[in-house]
């Protein structure tokens, strides 16, 4: 069913949902396109609509080869709409779905041309923000690459950004203690430490979204993931990234850079893109790594830990140990994960079950984030090795966590977490990087 979108175009067959809206295939004066079609309730709202229209030049002057170019806004009626570039192809997320891992050299090159993107994108002035497989494009009509990956194009730019705002998205923690007002945009299983710890995202956070995808890629899970947000941002903060049996060590060292906890240890895109190009051609013919994904009984019993945890103690007002289930959803009957479970807008349906989606939600206090340092560590296996979960393993992972709870709170008794963290940007030079405005400000600012 044909539906016109302002004067110009046409919108013909669903290509697929988010939690901000529909994208449909469509066609304008120059042929076809992808629209995206903003949420009504989102297109509704003059402030938003607003900003859009602010955001114009920045989202329609994004011009590269591996970024999706944004060509036209319409603003008409109860429709707000931004019309694409087609990438007739698919997703990444769809993807790994169907393959779980790719083998080191097509992950590499998909990678890489993302931090092309990326590159492009800090140079402009913006910082993307929600960098994940679900917004990674795969041109299937585009020629074949490295590993046999086709080309890949990063979408939805300042997208988050834009749509969440505190107008009406969340009740407001107390201004209280050591918590912090501001709100964490973006994904968990992406989120760069210092977002959660709330200091303001550049574009090392878009460095650190795309290592963990990398990694993903790589292992068929992301670093930190499974089982309840909180968790999973807690082990943003607190957790060394567990490493992948058999990866090859250049390729080791180059993730391990870009999930480095303090923003300026990680690499920039440029640098970025320039590696993981020169290790390309000694990744061929590597097969994909031979790993399982951590135990989900683990991820399972980690949940219930947060569930009664000190995480969201007293955050929204609720008795300590509670959690409000709106902004931390409950985790699925045994312990995966529910992707796609946390909406983008508090109070939007979540587009797809299937489907990992942003989360908004307060940012944790530092003495919050202390809590997870008590073992929620998830070690991939080599293939092969002993399945966790046996009474004998569970009780020596009980044991363990015990030991590690013990050291962590004389860790963080001696020296405070927030101090450790704080310190940890604060000699960062992470103010000598360039200066990547977000994308909701006017004028895009040149890089220094
Ligand atoms: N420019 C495009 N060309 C072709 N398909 C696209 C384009 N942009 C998005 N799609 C497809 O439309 C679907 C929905 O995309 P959308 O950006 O709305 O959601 P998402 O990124 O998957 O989720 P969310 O917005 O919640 O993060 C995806 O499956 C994607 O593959």
């Amino acid at each position: 069913m044909a539906r016109k979108i302002g004067s110009r175009y046409t919108a013909h067959q669903i290509l697929g949902r988010g939690s901000a809206g529909t994208v449909w295939l469509g066609d304008g004066p120059e042929g076809a396109v992808a629209i995206k079609l903003l949420r009504e309730d989102l297109a509704a709202d003059q402030e938003l609509v607003g900003r859009f229209v602010q955001e114009r030049a920045a989202l329609l002057g994004l011009d590269h080869p591996h970024v999706v170019g944004v060509r036209d806004l319409v603003v008409d009626g109860n429709d707000l709409a931004l019309v694409m570039d087609l990438v007739r192809g698919t997703d990444l997320r769809t993807r790994l779905e169907r393959e779980r891992r790719l083998a080191p050299e097509a992950a590499v090159a998909v990678a890489a041309d993302v931090a092309d993107g990326l590159a492009a994108a800090h140079k402009a002035g913006i910082v993307h923000r929600d960098v994940k497989p679900e917004n990674v494009l795969l041109d299937m009509q585009g020629p074949l690459g490295p590993g046999g990956a086709h080309p890949a194009l990063l979408t939805d730019f300042g997208i988050a950004r834009l749509v969440d705002t505190p107008r009406r998205a969340l009740p407001q923690p107390p201004a209280a203690g050591n918590l912090r007002s501001a709100k964490v945009i973006g994904t968990p299983d992406y989120l760069a430490p210092e977002i959660i710890e709330g200091l303001p995202p550049r574009a090392s956070v878009d460095v650190y979204a795309l290592a963990t995808v990398l990694y993903e890629m790589l292992a068929g899970f992301t670093p930190f993931g499974g089982g309840h947000p909180g968790a999973v941002l807690r082990r943003h903060v607190t957790e060394a990234v567990a490493p992948l049996p058999g990866i090859p060590d250049e390729l080791w060292q180059l993730l391990l850079q870009c999930l480095a906890k303090a923003p300026a240890s990680r690499l920039r895109a440029p640098e970025l893109a320039t590696r993981l190009r020169e290790i390309l051609p000694g990744l061929a013919g590597h097969p994909p790594l031979d790993i399982d994904e951590p135990d989900g009984d683990q991820a399972a019993e980690e949940a219930a830990d947060t569930a009664t945890g000190p995480y969201v103690s007293g955050a929204t007002g609720s008795a300590p140990g509670a959690y409000d289930e709106a902004l931390y959803p409950p985790v699925a009957p045994g312990g995966s994960r529910p992707r796609g479970a946390v909406p983008l807008v508090h109070g939007s349906a979540a587009p797809d079950s299937n489907r990992e989606t942003h989360t908004s939600m307060r940012v944790p206090g530092p003495d919050e984030l202390a809590g997870g340092a008590h073992g929620t560590a998830r070690a991939p296996r080599a293939a092969g090795e002993p399945r966790a979960g046996s009474a004998r393993h569970r009780e020596a992972v009980r044991r363990r966590r015990v030991k590690l709870g013990l050291a962590a709170a004389a860790v963080v008794a001696a020296a405070g977490l927030g101090g450790w963290f704080a310190s940890q940007h604060g000699d960062s030079g992470e103010d000598a990087k360039p200066d990547v405005r977000h994308s909701d400000a006017a004028t895009p600012r040149p890089t220094r």
